[in-house]
Formats: structure tokens, sequence, C-alpha cells
């Protein structure tokens, strides 16, 4: 069994990330395997100080570059004080978004291109990417309604974005599916939830043997 992988899971508002990880995490430890279940941005103390200067809805004048170099500035941390040496103790990482994240939501959707993106995150981390990404794809109006409908996480700043916006996310995920079709892994998340679990739980499964 090959245990020892990073693996991010990717996707629009309300897609299911966050609900699945925890299934999937609980999963891996009844296997016994070794699991680190964390998020971006966030997931240790400096990152999430910069989650909440980023995703606070009433920095209405942040401008994209700075939102971009913030995101790849939390990642920064995060990986080199949290991911690298977890895996570099031999655990498996599972990280509720990453890189991909900046090169749909900064790269695509904001405008930005997503060469550019790429280069200033290899700055921040270098040019290893994820060993596997999951990328929950679904509609943005699905996703939304979700979030609004059980109201069990606060509505932040990319959130009340367009919905013109946030379909160039979802368009712009589709297209790193067609840049890196080895690493990234395609999930339909319009489905109910255990179904959604299975088709994750399948990929990993496949992925450790
Ligand atoms: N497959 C599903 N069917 C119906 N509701 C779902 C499904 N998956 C998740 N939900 C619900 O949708 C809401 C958003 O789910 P979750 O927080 O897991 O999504 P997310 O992808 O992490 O979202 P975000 O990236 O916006 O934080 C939650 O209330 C969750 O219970
Ligand atoms: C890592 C990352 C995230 N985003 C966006 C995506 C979401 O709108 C928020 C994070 O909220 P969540 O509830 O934790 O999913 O931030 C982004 O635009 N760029 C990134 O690199």
């Amino acid at each position: 069994m090959n245990c020892n992988l990073f693996i991010t899971f990717e996707g629009p508002e309300g897609a299911g990330k966050t609900t699945v990880i925890q299934k999937i995490a609980e999963r891996l430890a009844e296997e016994n395997i070794d699991v680190l279940a964390t998020r971006e941005p966030g997931g240790i103390e400096i990152a999430e100080k910069i989650r909440s200067i980023i995703l606070n809805p009433e920095h209405t004048a942040m401008d994209e570059r700075t939102e971009a170099l913030l995101y790849a500035g939390a990642r920064s941390q995060h990986y080199f004080e949290k991911v690298r040496p977890a895996l570099d103790a031999g655990k498996m990482v599972i990280c509720d978004r990453f890189i991909d994240s900046s090169l749909a939501y900064q790269g695509y959707a904001r405008g930005i291109g997503v060469d550019e993106v790429l280069s200033i995150n290899e700055f921040a981390i270098g040019k290893k990417l994820p060993d596997m990404t999951i990328l929950f794809d679904l509609a943005p109006e699905v996703g939304l309604a979700r979030i609004h409908a059980h109201g069990d996480r606060e509505v932040n700043r990319l959130d009340v974005e367009s919905i013109a916006f946030h379909k160039k996310v979802r368009e712009g995920y589709l297209q790193l599916v067609e840049r890196y079709p080895e690493r990234i892994h395609v999930v339909n998340a319009d489905q109910n939830i255990e179904r959604v679990v299975e088709d994750v739980w399948s990929l990993i499964y496949e992925a450790i043997q």
C-alpha cells in the first residue's frame, strides 16, 4: 500500500468537499491509515488569519492581485508548517482546496491568467503538485443553493460574486482537468452524499493499492 500521498479536494462553493473529507478521513482511520485532514485557506494560525482578511465580505475593495498573493501566502505558510512535515513523517494528507483553487478562481475566473497565478504559487511552494486531486463538479447554482438553504456556514466575500463568476470558476476547473488529466479526477457532486463518498473512496482506494 502507498499511503504517503498528498490528495487535494477541489470544486465550487457548496459542492460537498468539507462534508466528504470528514467521512473519508474517518474511513482512512478505520483502515489504520495515518491521515492528516486540513484545509485552505487556513489550516494553521497564520493562514487562518489571512483567510479572515481575504474572505471578509466588507473587503470589497480588495484588488485581484492582492487576493491572489494572499492566497499564495497562506498556502506557503500552511504547506511548509503543516503539510510538508506530515508528508515527510509518512502520513497521507487530504486537503480541502489547494493550488487549483487559485488557478480556477484567480487565474481563470478573475482573469489574471492561469500561468501567471501558477508562477506566483511556484514561488510560494515550489513546483511539486499534489499526487492526486479530486474535483467535485457541480453547477454553481446547485452549490450556492445548498449553502443558502442549510445556513451552516457564513456567506463569504467569494460566495456573493455573480453567477457569471461562479460559472467561470467551473469552466476554469474543467480546463485544468484537460491540462492535468493524470492528476485531476472528476466526481459528479450532484448526487446524494453517500454516492459521492463512495465515488471518492473508490478513487482513493485505487490510488493506495
Ligand atoms: N451531495 C450533497 N447533497 C445535498 N447536500 C449536500 C451534499 N453535499 C453537501 N451538502 C450540503 O451542502 C452544504 C455545503 O457542503 P460542504 O460545506 O461540504 O461544501 P463545500 O464544497 O466544502 O463548500 P465550500 O467550498 O463552499 O465551503 C452543507 O450544508 C452540506 O450538508
Ligand atoms: C484556496 C483558495 C480558495 N479560494 C476561494 C474559494 C472559496 O470561495 C473560498 C474559501 O472558502 P471555503 O468555504 O473554505 O471553500 O476561497 C480562492 O479563490 N482561491 C484559493 O486559492
